[in-house]
């Protein structure tokens, strides 16, 4: 999966563009030989003047509308991001502010080129190629806002993380220094890759494991899932819902060695909330560090996730114990889910291939 906003091209300001424009038909003008009498030959450069003005324009333009992605069409998880980064109705005027001069230089085109084939006189047409380039300029100028509102969008949604969507993905939460990475890195066999992921300074941190048969994502939030929610604001809390639509398995790690720095006391409220928000995933607790954390702090996380009902391992990550139970419990829970997707594939490479004769 790429980032949906990877392909979309730069949008050059109405001005920018206006610029881009004269100069090339200037450019071609200059470069035109064209045959016949003063009349004709002056009738077929400013007629090259007005296509290429016209092309230019439109194929820019053009361009800014096929790469980029309609946002309902996106998948649920870069919906929620988009939300948070663009207004969708600003941006749909944006898109439709395109469209609309893109047409209406095309029937300017038109309008201006006949004008000029019934011309007879060199002057009137260099002034009906002026008309033109002024009214090109005046639909630009109509859209500019429009223009810089969609290039300023674009800046910030081609940083968007680049996960993949068709994996079962298990999401890592936990306060800091807890092991979340240490377990990303025991879990998963190549080196984690950081991607980026707009509202945290860090990136999220993604790696993958193979059961034999299927692929299976773990992704690592640092600054999101990691922090009472009642600590965030509006933009946090979409970012961290948008988490909803890739995990298909949280994992929630507790450090009872409180070596992270974080009591026990303050790591169950974060639990109880991301429990809370997160109640209609699976959910898997792993309790850390029993290397070195104390018999009855690890009895008193047990004793919690027991009376809840929710399912836990203890291991240590540093040492690599427990750390295949933790694999063992991923694989049996999105198994399934990872042969659904793999499933569909296949149903849909044979629609493919089933064309009638
Ligand atoms: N003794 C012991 N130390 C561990 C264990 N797992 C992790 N650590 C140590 O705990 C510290 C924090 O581990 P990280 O994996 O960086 O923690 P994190 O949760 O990813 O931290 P952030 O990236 O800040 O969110 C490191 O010094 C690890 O070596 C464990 O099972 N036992």
């Amino acid at each position: 999966m790429r980032n949906p906003f990877e392909r979309m091209p730069t949008v050059l300001t109405a001005d920018e563009l206006i610029d881009k424009a004269f100069r090339r038909a200037e450019r071609a003008a200059s470069a035109f030989k064209p045959r016949g009498d003063k009349v004709k030959k002056a009738r077929q450069r400013e007629e090259l003047r007005i296509r290429t003005v016209s092309n230019v324009v439109r194929d820019n333009l053009r361009k800014v509308l096929e790469r980029t992605p309609g946002l309902s069409t996106l998948p649920k998880f870069y919906q929620e991001l988009v939300d948070v980064l663009v207004d969708r109705d600003t941006f749909h005027k944006a898109m439709a502010g395109i469209d609309w001069a893109i047409r209406i230089v095309r029937e300017l085109e038109e309008r201006y080129v006949e004008r000029i084939r019934y011309s007879k006189d060199p002057n009137e047409m260099a002034e009906l190629r002026r008309q033109f380039y002024g009214r090109v300029a005046s639909v630009l100028r109509d859209i500019d806002d429009r223009l810089r509102y969609l290039n300023k969008a674009r800046e910030v949604l081609k940083d968007l993380p680049v996960v993949d969507l068709e994996t079962p993905t298990v999401v890592i939460a936990g306060h800091p220094n807890v092991g979340k990475s240490t377990l990303l890195k025991a879990l998963t066999t190549a080196k984690p890759e950081i991607a980026s992921y707009p509202f945290t300074t860090r990136g999220i941190n993604v790696g993958q494991f193979e059961d034999g048969y299927f692929r299976y994502q773990v992704i690592d939030t640092p600054g999101l899932l990691d922090r009472p929610l009642s600590e965030r604001n509006e933009i946090e809390k979409q970012a961290i819902l948008a988490l909803k639509y890739l995990g298909n398995l949280i994992i929630y790690i507790f450090d009872p060695s409180e070596y992270c720095g974080f009591p026990l006391e303050e790591q169950i409220h974060l639990f109880n909330e991301i429990y809370e928000e997160f109640k209609d995933m699976p959910f898997l607790v792993v309790i850390n560090k029993i290397d070195v954390a104390e018999e009855d702090k690890i009895r008193i996380v047990e004793e919690l996730v027991k009376e809840k009902g929710i399912k836990f391992l203890k291991i240590s990550a540093l040492k690599g114990e427990g750390v295949d139970k933790v694999r063992e419990e991923i694989t049996k829970t999105l198994r399934p889910l990872a042969e659904k997707i793999a499933k569909e594939k296949i149903e849909e490479e044979l629609r493919r291939y089933r064309r009638p004769f």
